[in-house]
């Protein structure tokens, strides 16, 4: 298989290291249209996938994904489509430009994709939400899901759920990041050496998301599995709730969610 990619930046380069580590894509089927900046070709160093500026070449791959920044997506299209001389499937990993905005600029007919992916793709454990444009082929959207899959699951979604879903798998990630590392702040504050207290929140946290897919329980219910009676857990538990904890995690979701209005 084939691809084409813009941008090798934070989402473009964690897509291509979960293709090749896949051991399903080798890097010299991988051809990457880099930016002004040095990311595609300091990766490259790593990873030995082709590169050009010319966008001729992309009419040699089986689909082309888009990695640039939100505001660059349909400016990159209108210029891309002068070149293709075939219906090569356009998909598009940004947050904020849905497939209708895409087909403003190459038609309805057109095969296009909005895929959402997260940055655990690059260890193949992502999660990518995908809507696909209406007339596309089931060809194109098997050939477009069996290549996602590499990096993860792919949930195939309404186009009215992209954004949230964006923004709880994609964005989420940081969420997590940020919670981690106040917890590795606070075990520090409490004298643990701080690279074991990165490794406990990190061991801990995917310990525990890994506890709630394999049983399937509610995570209220595996909360009260370790909020012992009396016990010192409930007391954290308390501190939290009284700071707002899980309101200021509703809020920085619905926040994120009023910025694409
Ligand atoms: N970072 C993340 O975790 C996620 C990002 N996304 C989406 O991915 C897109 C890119 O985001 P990031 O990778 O975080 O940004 P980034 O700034 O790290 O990467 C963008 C890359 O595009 C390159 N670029 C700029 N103009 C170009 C052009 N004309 N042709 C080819 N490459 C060009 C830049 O040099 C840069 O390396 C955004 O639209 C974002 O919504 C989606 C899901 C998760
Ligand atoms: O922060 C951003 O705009 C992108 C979208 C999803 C994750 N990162």
């Amino acid at each position: 298989m084939k691809i084409g990619i813009f941008g090798a930046g934070h989402m473009g380069g964690a897509m291509i290291k979960g293709w090749v580590r896949s051991n399903n894509i080798s890097p010299e089927d991988i051809l990457v249209k880099g930016g002004k900046g040095k990311t595609a070709k300091l990766l490259q160093q790593d990873i030995p996938f082709l590169m050009t500026d010319d966008l001729n070449k992309f009419n040699e791959v089986e689909m082309i994904f888009l990695a640039v920044k939100t505001p660059l997506i349909l400016p990159v299209i209108n210029d891309l489509k002068k070149y293709l001389t075939q219906n090569i499937p356009i998909i598009s990993v940004s947050a904020g430009v849905p497939v209708s905005n895409m087909q403003e600029v190459l038609g309805d007919t057109y095969p296009i994709a909005q895929a959402i992916p997260n940055t655990p793709v690059q260890i193949n454990q992502g999660i990518t939400g995908i809507v696909y444009s209406q007339s596309i082929s089931n060809l194109d959207k098997i050939a477009i899901y069996d290549c996602l899959s590499l990096l993860g699951i792919v949930e195939e979604i309404s186009e009215d759920k992209i954004d949230i879903f964006g923004t709880l798998a994609g964005c989420g990630p940081a969420f997590v990041d940020v919670f981690m590392e106040a917890l590795g702040d606070a075990a520090v504050l409490h004298g643990m050496d701080r690279e074991l207290a990165y490794t406990v929140a990190a061991k801990m946290v995917s310990g525990s998301a890994n506890l709630m897919l394999e049983t399937k329980k509610h995570p209220g219910e595996l909360k009260d599995g370790v909020t012992s009676p009396g016990g010192t857990t409930i007391k954290g538990i308390a501190a939290l709730e009284k700071e707002g904890f899980r309101y200021a995690t509703i809020s920085g979701i619905d926040t994120i969610m009023q910025s694409y209005k």
